[in-house]
């Protein structure tokens, strides 16, 4: 099965929302965790025991396993193991973009067959170029893995490049933002796919206007929105941030569900709240 199936089967099953693993130093300590390995895991294996397979999908910022070293990486991968175990779907927020070349070498590790980095999905930067993410591309498709091009991300800066409009000169169909460029090369990535491209765009959850400015319309791929809770988006900014594009968000929110913790029920509750009101937001 295709990641696009795989993805909207679970979001028919568990409601629209990713949860992120973000073991950021201040939750460890909120946790009452040391910010070293043995606190990277249980926090994270915590979040895996509350909401794998309860969630759409699950995102772990690869950042934050990277910064304890191989050992954090290690954790990583055996929480990428446990979601897949709980049946739930991961994908490895690692942003990556590199010439195509080392892109080889980051397909094998993130969307490779049996990598144990591989989650059912990957984030990758497309600012060296969307063709240069090809072999990604690629690989991911074959291995029916999912892969999510950052296009308008939630940070203030974002904005600077991604709606900058390139000369028409380097580009064939006119004058369009950066974003519409990747968001009109994923479209071709995903034409023809049912029920649902494999391939997603990233468009942050507090970018006002993204649906309106941008033509998400021939996208037939997920749409991740980080930036619900600690960014400073709600549920309720939604419908004025996609407008018509609502239909294939899925809204992310890694700091606000984790601060919840350390319980497995206080995760789940808050998770529980956070699809409920994302939810009601999507609904046409
Ligand atoms: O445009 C983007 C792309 C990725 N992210 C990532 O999502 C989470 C958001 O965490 P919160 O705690 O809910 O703010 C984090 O891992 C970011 O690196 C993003 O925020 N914006």
């Amino acid at each position: 099965m295709t990641f696009g199936s795989r993805l909207s089967a679970a979001i028919g099953e568990h409601g629209p929302l990713c949860v992120g693993i973000d073991p950021h130093p201040g939750l460890l300590a909120k946790w009452g965790l040391d910010d070293d390995v043995a606190g990277l895991e249980t926090f994270t294996m915590t979040v895996v025991e509350a909401l794998a397979g309860r969630v759409a999908a699950i995102k772990p910022q690869a950042a934050f396993f990277e910064r304890h070293g191989s050992k954090g990486v290690a954790v990583l991968e055996r929480a990428l193991e446990g979601i897949r175990e709980e049946g739930g779907l991961s994908v490895v927020d690692a942003k990556r973009g590199d010439i195509g070349s080392t892109m080889s070498a980051y397909a094998d590790a993130f969307v490779g067959e049996s990598s144990p980095l591989a989650g059912d999905a990957v984030t990758v930067s497309p600012f060296l170029g969307f063709g240069s993410l090809r072999p990604l591309l690629d690989l991911a498709a074959a291995n029916g893995r999912g892969v999510f091009v950052l296009a308008l991300t939630s940070n203030p800066e974002g904005g600077e490049v991604q709606h900058a409009v390139p000369s028409v000169s380097s580009v064939s169909s006119g004058p369009k933002t950066v974003a519409q460029n990747i968001i009109d090369a994923v479209a071709a990535e995903n034409a023809g796919a049912g029920p649902l491209g494999s391939v997603g765009v990233v468009v942050g959850a507090t970018v006002t206007g993204a649906g309106r400015e941008h033509d998400l319309s021939a996208l037939n791929g997920p749409i991740l929105a980080p930036g619900i809770g600690a960014q400073g988006a709600t549920a309720d900014d939604l419908r004025e941030v996609f407008g018509p594009a609502l239909r294939h968000v899925l809204p992310n929110s890694s700091r606000e569900v984790l601060g919840a913790g350390p319980t497995v029920a206080g995760l789940r509750e808050a998770a529980d709240r956070t699809v409920e009101a994302v939810s009601l937001a999507l609904r046409a």
